[in-house]
């Protein structure tokens, strides 16, 4: 049994990653924000507006502490937030637990969620010059939890193809 958790900040590629993975290993793909958006029967930028950011994180709290209790392999896309909220992060570094931090750069990050404010509730309403500062300010705060994650990947500069190669070859190692 494995399950491949895969973290970092909006924008870093976890979706994009995770279903390339899941394909490649073939196994089963959990998209975090889709089962909150199952689960919550709305989408998440409705989620947000309607309900507020707490509703949004108890659904993933739950959401993330079933898959993470089932006896199920699987790689997992999470949210840019959920390590950092409940005791998320212990799960980390937990057996059969294979963490990894997908680490863009803030000017990277930002470049890629310009165009990408809509989907994402926390920044959709930010100018486009305050972008960049409140990654940079959030990603600090958040780097303590991201930076559990068992193995740790830049992604900057890297093709999809090749950040998923550096994740089967650490998997590989580790017998996954
Ligand atoms: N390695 C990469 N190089 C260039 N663009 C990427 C890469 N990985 C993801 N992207 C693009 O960046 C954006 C955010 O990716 P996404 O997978 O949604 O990130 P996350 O789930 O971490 O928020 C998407 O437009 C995606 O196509
Ligand atoms: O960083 C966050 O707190 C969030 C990230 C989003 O997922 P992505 O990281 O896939 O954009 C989504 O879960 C929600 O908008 C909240
Ligand atoms: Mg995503």
């Amino acid at each position: 049994m494995f399950k491949v958790v895969l973290t970092g900040y909006m924008g870093s590629g976890k979706s994009t990653i995770g279903a390339l993975l899941a394909q490649q290993l073939g196994c089963a793909l959990v998209e975090l924000d889709f089962e909150i958006e199952a689960a919550a029967g709305i989408s998440i930028p409705t989620l947000f507006a309607e309900k507020g950011e707490l509703a949004f994180r108890k659904l993933e709290h739950h959401s993330f502490e079933q898959w993470m209790q089932s006896p199920d392999s699987f790689v997992m896309s999470t949210g840019g937030g959920t390590p950092c909220y409940y005791n998320h992060h212990e799960w980390l570094q937990r057996e059969h637990v294979y963490s990894v931090y997908l680490k863009g750069s803030v000017a990277t990050l930002a470049q890629r969620l310009q165009s990408q404010k809509a989907q994402r509730p926390l920044i959709q309403n930010l100018p486009e010059a305050e972008l960049e500062e409140y990654i940079a300010k959030h990603l600090f705060d958040r780097n303590y939890y991201y930076l559990q994650s068992r193995f740790i990947v830049p992604i900057d500069g890297k093709t999809p193809e090749e950040i998923v190669m550096e994740i089967r070859q650490w998997l590989a190692q580790k017998g996954v």
